[in-house]
């Protein structure tokens, strides 16, 4: 999958170029993230990307002229590697406190891309006749002021990169199935057996699996009911969990 980041701060997506699960897709050729710095798109001496708002108030804008020709490589890019560049396979998204908040159903749809192109605001925002002509989708990661859209973008790229196929290898099934059922996660254990006075859950270390399992899920449905009642009004088991579910209700009915 291709992915194209524009953004002032190229440097920044080290974080994800370099390192862990996102960083060996990268060296294994199963992704290519391509930054673009639109200051390399501007004309001026001073390189400029930003200017005073019309109409006045704190801050600065940024222009939309370097970034419609960062856009233009970027798509002539995309096609290079083989995307179809057109919003359906490999849209403009514009990482925005406007944008619709990224959901892991949203990220699944994403995973179905050639690619996608990514714009990171800084300052006050992007001018916004370059939002108009060229954004396909506005994408928010929530409800908080950051700096810019460059952590945004990092979280969205790695949570697709995640679930592309052949990516999460043999841990896949482990990792894959506890995230995305849509429950919390069970607690975790490992060595040694002693930490600070507490031991491990026996159940653990039983070589039951079938009674690890359900303790797991016991587990993630407990902490979901507790600590996020909004997901588990929104959880919808499997017909394997629906029975396990039974099986719990009845256990605590004893
Ligand atoms: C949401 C809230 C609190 C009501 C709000 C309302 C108004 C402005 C902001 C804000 O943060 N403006 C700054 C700005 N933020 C973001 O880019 C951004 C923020 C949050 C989630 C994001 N997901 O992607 C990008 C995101 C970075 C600098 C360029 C202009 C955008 C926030």
């Amino acid at each position: 999958m291709y992915f194209a980041v524009i953004s002032i701060f190229p440097e920044m997506f080290a974080t994800i170029r370099e390192f862990g699960i996102t960083g060996r897709a990268v060296t294994q050729e199963q992704v290519t993230i391509e930054c673009i710095n639109p200051r390399d798109y501007t004309t001026d001496n001073y390189r400029r990307i930003d200017e005073r708002p019309y109409g006045g108030g704190p801050g600065m804008v940024m222009m939309a002229e370097p970034l419609s020709k960062a856009i233009e490589d970027a798509r002539l890019r995309a096609k290079e590697y083989g995307c179809r560049v057109d919003s359906e396979h490999c849209p403009v998204i514009y990482m925005s406190p406007q944008g619709q908040t990224l959901s892991e159903s949203s990220v699944v749809g994403m995973t179905y891309y050639d690619g996608m192109i990514l714009l990171c605001g800084r300052y006050e925002g992007i001018d916004e006749r370059l939002l108009s002509q060229y954004v396909d989708m506005e994408v928010s990661l929530g409800d908080y002021v950051l700096t810019g859209g460059e952590l945004p973008a990092m979280v969205l790229m790695d949570s697709v990169i995640r679930r592309l196929p052949d990516i999460m290898g043999d841990d896949k099934s482990a990792e894959q199935d506890s995230f995305v059922d849509g429950l919390l996660d069970c607690p975790h254990y490992t060595k040694p057996h002693e930490f600070a006075g507490m031991a491990v859950p026996e159940v653990l270390l039983s070589g039951h699996h079938a009674n690890i399992a359900k303790w797991r899920f016991a587990q993630q449905v407990s902490r979901t009911q507790t600590r996020r009642p909004d997901l588990w009004q929104a959880f919808t088991p499997t017909v394997e969990q629906a029975k396990w579910l039974e099986a719990l209700a009845k256990a605590d009915k004893k």
